[in-house]
C-alpha cells in the first residue's frame, strides 16, 4: 500500500482592531463594521487526498468530535458543492487558543477549503468558496479572502485595507467565552437600553479604536477585564472578536516583548507580528 503524501497548510489567528455593532438581521445575525488583521500566530493543517471519498480527522481536539470540527465540515461542504468524489485525510496543529476571539476554527475551515479546492482541482473562485464559507462561520469568508479587511454585513461583505507593520502583545484570559452567548446578552443589553447599536463608519471617520463587545464580555468576564487593566498601564488595548482575548498595538518588536515580559507572571499570551496578508494568499 502507498504512503499518504501529506501537505502542510497555514491557518493564521486575526484580530479586529476595532468592532463595531451596527444592527441586527432578521435571522438573529448582528451586522458589524470591523477590521481584521491577520497575525503570524498559525494553526496548520496536513492534508492528504484519499480516493475512497472519506473525510478523516486523524487528531480529533479533545471535546469537538470530529463530525463538528471545522476543518472536518469544510471538507464535506466543498465535497457537496463541488461534486468531487475524493477524500481527504486531515491532521490539525492547534496553536490559537479556542474561544480566543481569534477565529481559530473560522481559519481552519478556511484554510481546508482554499486547500482541497486546489487539491482535489474543484476549481471554484474565491468569491464561491467564500459564500460556501459564510455558511460554517461568519468569520470564514475574511480568511478566504485572504487580505486584511474592512468587513461588513455579518463579516461577509470586504474590501482590502493597508496596513503598517505592527506587532501586538496579546494576553489570553483563562476563560473560554461563547460567541453566541456574548452576542445574546448584547442583544439583550440593547433592549434594556445599556448599551446602544453604533452608526457604520463612513469613509471619511477614521477607524474608532473600540469593541462595542466588550463592556458585556467585562461585565460576565472579570478576568478579561483584569487583562485589560494590565495593559492600559503601556497603552490603550482593546479586546478581538467576542472575547476572550486581549491586545495592545506596539510600532516594533522590542517594545512588544517587553511589556509582555512585564505581564507574562501574571497572564498567559504571546507577542505576534501582524501580516500584510493571508500566507497562502497569491497575488496573481
Ligand atoms: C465576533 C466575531 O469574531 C468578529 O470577528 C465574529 O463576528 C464571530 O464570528 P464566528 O465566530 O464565525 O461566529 P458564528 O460561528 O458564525 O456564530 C456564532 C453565533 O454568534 C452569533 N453571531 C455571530 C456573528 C455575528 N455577526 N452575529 C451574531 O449574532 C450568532 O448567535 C451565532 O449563532
Ligand atoms: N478546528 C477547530 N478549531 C477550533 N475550534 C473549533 C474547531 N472546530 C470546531 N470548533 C468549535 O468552535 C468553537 C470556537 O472556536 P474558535 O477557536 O474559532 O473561537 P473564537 O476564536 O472565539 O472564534 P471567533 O473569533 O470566530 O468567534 C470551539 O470552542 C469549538 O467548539
Amino acid at each position: 500500500m502507498t504512503e499518504p503524501v501529506f501537505q502542510s497548510f497555514p491557518a493564521p489567528a486575526k484580530l479586529n482592531l476595532n468592532l463595531l455593532i451596527t444592527g441586527k438581521r432578521d435571522d438573529g445575525y448582528h451586522l458589524l463594521d470591523s477590521d481584521f488583521r491577520f497575525i503570524d500566530l498559525c494553526d496548520s493543517i496536513d492534508i492528504a487526498v484519499r480516493d475512497d471519498g472519506d473525510i478523516v480527522l486523524l487528531n480529533p481536539i479533545t471535546g469537538v468530535p470530529a463530525d463538528s470540527d471545522l476543518t472536518v465540515r469544510a471538507a464535506r461542504l466543498l465535497q457537496q458543492a463541488s461534486g468531487s468524489t475524493q477524500g481527504a485525510s486531515l491532521r490539525l496543529h492547534k496553536r490559537i487558543p479556542m474561544g480566543g476571539g481569534l477565529g481559530g476554527g473560522s481559519s481552519d475551515a478556511a484554510t481546508v477549503l482554499l486547500a482541497l479546492n486546489r487539491l482535489w482541482g474543484c476549481g471554484l473562485s474565491r468569491e464561491a468558496l467564500m459564500q460556501l464559507g459564510v455558511r460554517l462561520g461568519a468569520d470564514v469568508p475574511v480568511f478566504i479572502f485572504g487580505r486584511n479587511a474592512r468587513a461588513t454585513g455579518i463579516g461577509e461583505q470586504l474590501s482590502e485595507i493597508s496596513l503598517p507593520e505592527a506587532w501586538y502583545v496579546v494576553l489570553h484570559p483563562t476563560v473560554h467565552v461563547p460567541t453566541a452567548t456574548v452576542f445574546k446578552e448584547f442583544s439583550r443589553q440593547v433592549l434594556t437600553g445599556a448599551v446602544s447599536f453604533s452608526t457604520m463608519r463612513t469613509l471619511a471617520t477614521t477607524p474608532q479604536k473600540q469593541n462595542d463587545l466588550q463592556s458585556v464580555v467585562c461585565q460576565m468576564y472579570p478576568a478579561v477585564n483584569e487583562a485589560l487593566s494590565a495593559l492600559r498601564e503601556c497603552g490603550s488595548p482593546l479586546m478581538t472578536g467576542s472575547g476572550a482575548c486581549v491586545f495592545l498595538e506596539c510600532g516594533n518588536e522590542d517594545q512588544a516583548k517587553t511589556v509582555y515580559q512585564s505581564l507574562s507572571s501574571r497572564f498567559s499570551g504571546f507577542v505576534a507580528k501582524g501580516l500584510a496578508a493571508h500566507p497562502m494568499f497569491d497575488r496573481e
